[in-house]
């Protein structure tokens, strides 16, 4: 292992993060209500520009007025590049309640995006005597975004988790696609007449998660925007997880179900993850670093593996 180590992320369950525009106050309570591990109220690309005051006020009120009970409270800003972000953060920490744990940045391109916001929040933070301190969410969804993705993963200590945001990111790439996520009709190889889908995100998504593991973030999936296709975005989530994410968006709340399904350990896979430990620690005893599983080799690294796998499930039994 490098002299450097690699740190823990939040120990936050992040199964599903629940998106909702900041302008539809009626969805409040029902998010509210929902399964989600994470809220996200959106004042952004959900919201018109001729929606962005009340908006804004209505999310401002739902930190004082709403339940959210035990849930990560993210609101979704305005792009740097927008007249409006500045706004949103200064209502938000001068007028929104402590409830409030987490200000998600869209479209950020480098570590000098996070640097700004940051600087305004901590300035905001100590003139209100803030107890809280809030944390940060980011988006890669761009071509900048993408380049610069580990400078912008250790760019701040509030840094707490990072999504990939695949409609914005595909436009940014001039990607020949109007779906967001999931399988590209285009995105094929051909071998012996036959058509092999491949996966169009998957590099991003593993850039995501090096930056992210590096830097002790959560790196989390975004939109799968066909809400009508369960079995796709089962996939989706299931690639996703597989390339260690922790989770991933709803976009609507039937995809809850589906995300905190895909990113909740099974009893069957906890069960192998406590037995592979049972098993190192008397390979252990007999002073050995390796030993046979099922008629498979398990070693050292099994044991990490594993203990992500135990520890995912008992933070998620816990909340
Ligand atoms: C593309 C990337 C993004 O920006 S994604 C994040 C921004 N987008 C959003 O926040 C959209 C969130 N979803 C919605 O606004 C709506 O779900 C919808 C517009 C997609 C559909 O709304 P509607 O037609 O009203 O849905 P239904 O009639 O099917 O609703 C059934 C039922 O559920 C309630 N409902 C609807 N939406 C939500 C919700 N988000 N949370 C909770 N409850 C919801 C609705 O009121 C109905 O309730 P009822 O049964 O009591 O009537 C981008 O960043 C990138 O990738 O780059
Ligand atoms: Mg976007």
């Amino acid at each position: 292992m490098s002299f450097r180590l690699q740190p823990a992320p939040a120990a936050r369950p992040n199964r599903c993060q629940l998106f909702g525009p900041g302008s539809r106050v009626a969805l409040f309570e029902k998010m509210a209500a929902s399964a989600a591990d994470v809220i996200n109220l959106d004042l952004e690309d959900s919201v018109a520009p001729s929606d962005k005051d009340s908006a804004r006020n209505n999310v401002v009120a739902a930190t004082h007025d709403v339940d959210w009970g035990r849930k990560t409270l993210s609101v979704r800003i305005n792009g740097l590049d927008s007249p409006f972000w500045y706004r949103d953060v200064v209502d938000l920490l001068e007028r929104g309640s402590e409830r409030l744990d987490q200000i998600m940045i869209p479209k950020v391109g480098c570590a000098a995006d996070i640097y700004a916001v940051d600087a305004l929040v901590s300035s905001i933070e100590a003139a209100k005597g803030r107890q809280k301190r809030i944390n940060f969410e980011v988006i890669i969804e761009s071509a900048a975004g993408i380049s610069h993705v580990e400078e912008i993963a250790a760019a701040s200590p509030r840094m707490v988790a990072m999504s990939l945001g695949a409609a914005d990111f595909a436009a940014s790439m001039g990607m020949s696609t109007t779906g967001i996520g999931g399988t590209q009709e285009n995105y094929y190889m051909l071998h012996q007449g036959a058509q092999y889908w491949s996966d169009p995100w998957h590099w991003a998504q593993s850039a995501i998660v090096a930056a992210c593991r590096t830097h002790g973030v959560l790196p989390v999936d975004g939109p799968f925007g066909d809400f009508s296709d369960d079995e796709g975005f089962r996939a989706q989530a299931r690639r996703s997880a597989t390339l260690g994410m922790v989770g991933k968006w709803a976009i609507h709340p039937k995809q809850v179900a589906l995300a905190n399904e895909v990113f909740t350990p099974s009893e069957t896979a906890v069960l192998e993850a406590r037995e592979i430990l049972t098993a190192m620690e008397e390979a252990k005893a007999r002073g050995e670093g390796a030993t046979v599983y099922k008629g498979r080799l398990v070693d050292i690294a099994s044991i990490k593996q594993a203990e992500v796998i135990v520890r995912q499930s008992e933070m998620i039994a816990a909340a």
